[in-house]
């Protein structure tokens, strides 16, 4: 996949020294307060996201690091190091106008049983305090309660408000009805 391929709006300049590019946003079409922001290495958690949205409405946004994981080798030494030495990668994405969501479902494949450190960047980044924080992560086999402790932290410390999360394997209406229950269907 080309890691440069992505909107080209806002300042293009030749000159400019930063890789982050402002995130095209697939406008939901019911629910403006709502922001789905996922990451994905191979297009597992991009389904989920945009089934999540479809039931939802939300906007929509997929994060990016600045210098793409490639294959699944290599996302793997990569992100070994990344966690054994707490690197929080940089983000090629900028999203805009984040602090008008109230509400921000964070999607993400697990990764030796947590989160992609490029996940805590995304809370370096961006200020979710007073917002509420839901979880979704496709996995192999892991389920989503290892890794939502550490996003539930990450949500705490910005003085956020965590809410239950999900592990999505293709079961449309449990997803449905976790998603009816944080009051998020459309
Ligand atoms: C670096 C790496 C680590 C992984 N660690 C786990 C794990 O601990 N538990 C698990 O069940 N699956 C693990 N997987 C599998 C992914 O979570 C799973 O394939 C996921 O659905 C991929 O989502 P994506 O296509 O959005 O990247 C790992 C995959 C990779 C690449």
């Amino acid at each position: 996949a080309c890691s440069r391929s992505g909107s080209q709006n806002g300042n293009s300049n030749a000159s400019s020294s930063s890789s982050t590019k402002t995130a095209r946003v697939q406008k939901g079409n019911s629910n403006n307060k709502t922001l789905i922001v996922y990451f994905s290495l191979s297009g597992t958690t991009k389904s989920a996201a945009q089934y999540i949205q479809r039931q939802t409405g939300a906007d929509m946004v997929r994060i990016r690091p600045t210098k793409a994981y490639g294959n699944y080798d290599s996302a793997v030494k990569r992100g070994e190091r990344e966690l054994r030495n707490n690197i929080h990668p940089a983000l090629a994405t900028r999203i805009p106008n984040f602090s008008k969501y109230n509400t921000v479902l964070i999607g993400y494949p697990t990764w030796w049983q947590r989160p992609p450190m490029l996940i805590h960047t995304l809370f370096d980044k961006y200020n979710f305090s007073g917002k509420t924080v839901i979880p979704f992560t496709t996995s192999m086999s892991t389920p989503l309660g290892l890794s939502a402790k550490i996003i539930r932290q990450l949500a705490q410390d910005d003085g956020a408000t965590y809410k239950q999360g999900i592990r999505y394997d293709n079961n449309n209406s449990k997803v449905r009805s976790w998603l009816s229950g944080l009051g998020l269907e459309k």
